[in-house]
């Protein structure tokens, strides 16, 4: 390959010079791949390929116009590719090309809407902080470091940052356990950038260099932390992208600060995306009225983040509800908010210098919104006395007001969107730009007017001047006149009916005119880069009264939301109960007519095994719960009548993960390693959710192991649990467990017809009517039929065996309540014995061994009412 000469040639030697996967090389108004890079990103975005030839060879060749490349990129970077672009640029004999930059996931600079991208580092050092992360959105240069004290920690904060890309340091790289779980976990790429930029020295050195000395030993982070950033610094100067001067401030992250939500959870509770990967429906677009997109930004955030400080989130709720109760100012302050632009993004378009004039402008318009926001907080007494006033006092009003003068001074009213061509500035700014522009316009007067002057001197009619690319500034006079110009007219063009001609004067005018217009240009282009850089140098500002413009927004929309759909503001504590009144779902009741139900949960009862019906609305119950936990911790007000909520450190939930059956893992695997985790992680402070717990095995294994994981929550971890199970058995743990509660949402049966009433009432459930609801999926009747001798014959069973007999017809194994653990068959003689082949019903039997290829004789009857049971999932889906 590398024998191809010209571009084709030039494309693979750049591109033996990079690591990167594929290259992107300018060619004039193109950007292309060639070869096998050619082939890759056919595929992958369906581009167009035709041949190139080079050397008597012919290579594959795909292309993109310049300006569509970054939604390429981006779409190529969102499939895992690191993409090297190189630019052309002209050199005195022709042009060259380098590679400018490569684009990765955590480096890609967005120039469209999108939420904070992280680029992360783990490190692994040792001693007291065996861990250090470091975390950088390049977007709006925010740049965090936290220590972890061991790898659960450190995967913790990586769950709570949801990075895009990793960039694990040496040791990470070996340690197999917590690099399988970050690529398990984490949908992140894992770039392995060069070790010697993780060195300690090194790496401080680096951090250092660009926060400065004190700022970074004021953080109060360990070395490991450090030689995170150190990476992150290096390989974001490697990968050229130019972000590194918008990281402007890095502070310390404290874990301990944020609720615990890992992307299993998000995911569960659709908080920002539906189980169906898309936005709508998702908590986050049900609740969100920002104005801007840094509001939408900033308060997606604050969902996946959570927050466990009380003083913060009642700092949040005061803002919420100054806002919730003064609808006229809010009104007014979401007006004046639709006006800002995203300012961390123009901060970093100016220090990347790619702002033009009207970036600029939006700048200096943005700005102005700060103050006519503290106005609007000012006219309402409640606003001006609640945190919302502290928030808008924080950026340096003065020096936001200074900035905006400046630019307020120098930018023409509508400036052009090239910077090279002049217009940007307006009168009075500069006083040489001034003097060019005067005498430009003296000139071109001059000109304006010179042919009724050269009428007038020297008595000719029929005179024009004008300019055109050929013959610069002419006189053009009429045929019949053409023969009276006077001596000095030097004719350069015979046309058909007229004649141009110039003079000594008007070609020095003309030069006059290029001169001035060029050295306008160059001035205006020099004044330009200038004003840039002085916004650049007030990056940080503009961050804090972005952030600060983005806090308003956010804050007015969980206002508005609140007061739009009744929501109340919960009572905060730090203590254990939980207890909702008359609680709703937030996503579930826009739609629906929706029955509000009650929770409680205290140190005495920690632990709901929530029994009911197939479709009843347990699910959307437990879920219920856990958004209004979560929306408690985000500073909001919450769907129910009444609230008093205990904060928690993590949320955690477990429900049914069909979608991971793609990537290869069967169900009940991931619904064990997500229990596993959830064991592992939570804590006494924890919120657990657990719907159906061992349903994707056999149902003894699964009873068991829901048996034994309640046991080890309740008496180990202490969480409080929300459990929502089908296996009846497990309403007698209450019996046995202090702080297990049972509870069930509640049917109405009559005549076989079942009511769902939504109603979550105290007490186990009597019934599952899982086989009403088979019946109404369409499971054929025979079988639905069956199931219910089964079921009769079980419950005549467990009443015998309740009583300390033994039934006609003993199953196999049966599930003691009071020891948690299945005993033998219940008869020595009568274990495996079961009824002759003729009683079952021939059809019944037929779908049985069809389907499922289950051996009807010799199966006990449990495993077939389970059989039902999945059959209804199934159908069901
Ligand atoms: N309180 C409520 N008010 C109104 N509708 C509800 C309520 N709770 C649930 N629903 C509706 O009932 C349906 C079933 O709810 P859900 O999925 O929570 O049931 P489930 O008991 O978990 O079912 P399964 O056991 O089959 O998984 C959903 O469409 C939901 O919107």
């Amino acid at each position: 390959m590398t024998e191809a000469t010209g571009i084709v040639g030039e494309f693979f030697s750049l591109k033996e010079s990079t690591d990167a996967d594929l290259l992107a090389m300018q060619c004039g108004d193109f950007y292309e791949f060639f070869g096998e890079d050619a082939e890759t990103v056919s595929d992958e975005l369906d581009l167009k390929v035709s041949q190139k030839s080079s050397h008597g060879s012919s290579y594959p060749m795909a292309g993109v116009p310049l300006a569509d490349l970054t939604p390429y990129l981006k779409a190529l970077v969102e499939r895992g590719y690191r993409v090297a672009v190189a630019d052309q640029y002209e050199t005195d004999d022709g042009h060259a090309r380098e590679i400018v930059r490569v684009v990765t996931p955590g480096t890609l600079l967005e120039t469209t809407d999108a939420d904070a991208q992280y680029l992360a580092a783990v490190v692994e050092g040792s001693g007291s902080d065996p861990y250090g992360l470091a975390f950088a959105d390049v977007t709006t240069g925010r740049f965090l470091v936290t220590d972890a004290a061991d790898a659960d920690d450190a995967l913790t904060e990586l769950y709570r940052f949801d990075p895009v890309e990793v960039l694990p340091g040496p040791e990470t790289r070996t340690d197999d356990d917590l690099l399988g779980l970050i690529r398990e976990r984490i949908d992140a790429a894992l770039t392995l950038h060069e070790t010697e930029s993780f060195a300690p020295k090194r790496a401080a050195h680096t951090v250092r260099e660009q926060f400065g000395r004190e700022t970074v030993d004021r953080l109060s982070v360990g070395e490991p932390a450090l030689s995170a950033a150190g990476a992150i610094l290096d390989y974001v100067e490697e990968t050229g992208t130019g972000v590194l001067a918008s990281m402007t401030r890095i502070q310390a992250h404290h874990g301990d600060d944020h609720v615990t939500l890992d992307a299993t959870t998000q995911r569960n509770l659709e908080i920002t995306e539906t189980m169906h990967g898309d936005g709508d429906g998702s908590l986050f677009e049900t609740i969100d009225h920002t104005e801007t997109s840094a509001g939408g930004r900033r308060l997606k955030e604050w969902l996946q983040r959570p927050r466990r400080s009380l003083s913060v989130l009642e700092r949040r709720q005061e803002s919420v509800a100054a806002l919730a109760g003064a609808p006229l100012v809010r009104d007014e302050i979401q007006d004046v908010l639709s006006e800002a632009y995203d300012l961390a993004r123009l901060a970093s378009k100016a220090t990347h210098g790619s702002a033009d004039a009207r970036d600029l402008l939006s700048v200096q318009d943005t700005l102005g919104v700060l103050p006519d926001l503290a106005e609007a907080i000012d006219s309402n007494p409640e606003l001006a006395a609640s945190p919302l006033a502290a928030i808008v006092d924080q950026p340096d009003r003065e020096a936001a007001r200074d900035l905006r003068e400046t630019l307020a001074d120098a930018l023409a009213e509508e400036p052009p969107s090239t910077v090279t061509q002049g217009g940007l500035f307006q009168y009075g700014y500069d006083e040489e730009l001034d003097g060019l522009i005067e005498r430009h316009d003296e000139v071109i007067e001059w000109l304006e007017t010179l042919a009724d002057r050269e009428k007038r001197q020297h008595g000719l009619s029929h005179v024009t001047v004008d300019r055109n690319k050929t013959d610069g500034y002419y006189i053009q006079v009429g045929k019949s006149a053409a023969d009276g110009v006077p001596d000095h007219y030097e004719q350069i063009k015979t046309l058909k009916n007229s004649k141009r001609f110039t003079t000594d004067e008007l070609e020095d005018r003309e030069r006059e005119i290029l001169r001035l217009e060029e050295r306008r240009g160059d001035l205006e282009y020099e004044l330009f880069e200038d004003l840039r850089e002085e916004v650049a140098v007030h990056a940080e500002l503009l961050q804090d009264v972005g952030r600060t413009l983005a806090t308003v927004d956010a804050l007015a929309s969980l206002a508005t939301h609140a007061a739009e759909n009744r929501w109340v503001k919960p009572d905060l504590h730090g203590g254990d109960r939980l207890e909702i009144e008359q609680g709703r779902h937030p996503v579930v009741e826009q739609t629906t007519e929706f029955v509000p139900n009650d929770v409680q949960l205290d140190e005495e009862r920690g632990f709901l095994v929530v029994t009911g019906p197939n479709m009843s609305g347990k699910s959307t119950y437990m879920r219920q719960v856990a958004c209004i936990v979560l929306l408690a911790q985000v500073g909001s007000f919450v769907p129910a009548r009444e609230a008093e909520i205990g904060l928690v450190d993590g949320i955690f939930t477990r429900v049914g993960a069909l979608d991971e059956l793609a990537q290869g893992r069967s169900t009940f695997m991931v619904e064990m390693s997500e229990l596993s985790n959830i064991l592992h992680t939570a804590t006494e402070e924890s919120l657990v959710i657990l719907d159906e717990v061992g349903r994707g095995t056999a149902t003894y294994d699964g009873i068991s192991i829901a048996w034994a994981a309640t046991e080890y929550l309740h008496n180990e971890v202490q969480a409080k649990t929300l459990f929502a199970t089908h296996y009846h058995e497990l309403t007698g743990l209450a019996e046995n467990l202090p702080r297990v509660a049972n509870v069930h949402v509640a049917a109405d049966e009559r005549d076989g017809d079942v009511t769902f009433l939504r109603t979550v009432r105290d007490g186990p459930t009597d019934r599952s009517y899982g086989i009403h609801v088979a019946d109404l999926a369409g499971v054929p009747e025979p079988v639905v039929d069956r199931s219910r001798d089964v079921l009769e014959r079980l419950r005549e069973e467990k009443a015998i065996e309740a009583k300390g007999g033994a039934s006609s017809e003993p199953v196999q194994a049966v599930f003691d309540v009071s020891s948690g653990q299945f005993r033998g068959p219940a008869s020595a003689d009568g274990g495996g014995s079961r009824e002759d082949d003729e009683s079952i019903d021939p059809e019944t039997k037929a779908v049985l061994e069809e389907l499922e290829g289950i051996d009807v004789n010799t199966t006990p009857p449990v495993e077939l009412l389970s059989k039902v049971q999945e059959w209804q999932a199934q159908l069901r889906e």
